[in-house]
């Protein structure tokens, strides 16, 4: 077992790994069903149809061992339910229940779930406990931690939310045994991540074992869990609300990412990882541009992106859009200050940076060349 601690002033919590953890999941989260068993109240749940269906069999049984009923909140799979809409629902159906501030909600899914929850805990009676329960590797290596809690509009990815930390976030790698190839290769994206923007030795070791990985041979999957939750619980103990450019790091190849989410409709056409994947070849190759990064290392990076079977050529997801176009997309980033838009870049493998000169028609102008290339 290992146990990852977020150290945050008044709100620090663990990140617990450990395989099988489900089975005993009343153990593990005693410290957050305080309450429940006292008044009879059902411990609120939120998960998508699909972890529902594999997972709220194994969570039942163990909380009935210890004297506690579920009540499930499900959503359809997919990023549709960061939505209003959803939102409503979930909210209304938490004050149904009579959540109170000192109760916990406990997301059991990916990062679809775990964001909506978490968003939902934090506006509800402006602010109520939840844990994450992250059932994709995406969601077990970034998604889970570090309080990032939204939905998305019409204008965008993630624009509306809050940060709000969770209480506790339980890991079982076991789960992702019936996690689909492709959604294993989108969270993998997310792993590449971190070496990419601080930890040169990781990719180094990620092009060497990432197979392994992908395989989720035990050992090789449970060091890269964990490498990555260290990783993000250094960064966002740092700077939780990103306002220094400490936790901007995480967003390596998400300006371009969260523009092709747009474009695609922020549908199954290209995942969040995938869009993220095809964003950091986009952030090396335009990081070479500028001289910033060798263009063999840029091309490393690309490299190992696709030898994941991850998308590293924008010219092959039949985008209907100009450059122009996808960089509009990125005037609603977060991290727009005025009319700039810090974007993150590279200097080396293992060393991303925020470069605050980024002119937002020279981006356009590369993306029209990658749309373009091979
Ligand atoms: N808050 C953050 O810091 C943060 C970080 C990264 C990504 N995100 C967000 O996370 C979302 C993507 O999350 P995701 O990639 O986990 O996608 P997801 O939540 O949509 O899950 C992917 C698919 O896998 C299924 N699934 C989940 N667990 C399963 C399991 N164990 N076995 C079988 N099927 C399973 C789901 O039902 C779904 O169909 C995006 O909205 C992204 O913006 C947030
Ligand atoms: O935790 C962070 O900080 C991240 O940026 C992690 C990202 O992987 C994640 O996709 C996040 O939701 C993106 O944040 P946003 O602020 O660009 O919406
Ligand atoms: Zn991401």
């Amino acid at each position: 077992m290992a146990v990852i601690p977020v150290a945050l002033a008044g709100r620090s919590y663990d990140v617990t790994i450990e395989s099988g953890a489900l089975e005993d999941f009343a153990g593990y989260a005693r410290a957050c069903l305080g309450g429940f068993d006292k008044s009879g109240r059902a411990v609120p749940f939120v998960a998508d149809r699909n972890t529902h269906r594999l997972y709220s069999d194994t969570v039942e049984r163990s909380l009935s061992k210890a004297g506690f009923r579920a009540d499930w909140f499900v959503v359809e799979p997919g990023e549709a339910a960061k939505s209003w809409p959803v939102l409503e629902k979930l909210t209304d159906w938490l004050l149904d229940l009579g959540v109170t501030r000192s109760d916990h909600v406990f997301a059991l899914g990916g990062g679809v779930v775990g964001d909506l929850t978490g968003f939902a805990c934090a506006i509800t009676k402006r602010g109520c406990g939840f844990v994450q329960i992250p059932t994709t590797l995406l969601a077990q290596v970034d998604s889970s931690v570090g309080g990032k809690t939204a939905i998305n509009t019409r204008a965008g990815k993630n624009l509306i939310g809050a940060f709000h930390q969770p209480s506790a976030v339980l890991i079982d790698p076991l789960v992702l045994g019936t996690l689909p190839d492709r959604e294993m290769r989108a969270g993998y994206a997310e792993v590449i991540k971190y070496g990419l923007l601080g930890d040169a030795e990781f990719f180094g070791w990620l092009e060497a074992n990432g197979t392994d990985v992908l395989a989720r041979e035990p050992e090789a999957l449970s060091h890269a869990i964990a490498t990555s939750i260290k990783a993000k619980a250094r960064i966002v103990a740092e700077d939780e609300r990103e306002t220094t450019g400490v936790r901007a790091l995480l967003n390596l190849g998400h300006t371009f990412g969260h523009a092709l989410e747009a474009e695609t409709g922020f549908s199954d056409r290209l995942l969040h990882g995938e869009a993220v994947a095809a964003g950091m070849v986009l952030a090396a190759r335009y990081s070479a541009r500028r001289d910033d990064l060798s263009l063999s290392d840029a091309e490393r990076a690309a490299r190992a992106i696709a030898h994941a079977g991850l998308p590293s050529e924008i010219s092959t997801l039949a985008l209907n859009a100009s450059g122009r176009e996808l960089a509009d997309h990125m005037r609603h980033d977060k991290k727009m200050e005025g009319d700039t838009l810090p974007f993150l870049l590279l200097k080396n493998i293992g060393e991303a940076y925020l470069a605050r000169d980024v002119d937002l028609a020279d981006i356009a102008a590369f993306l029209d060349e990658q749309l373009q290339a091979h």
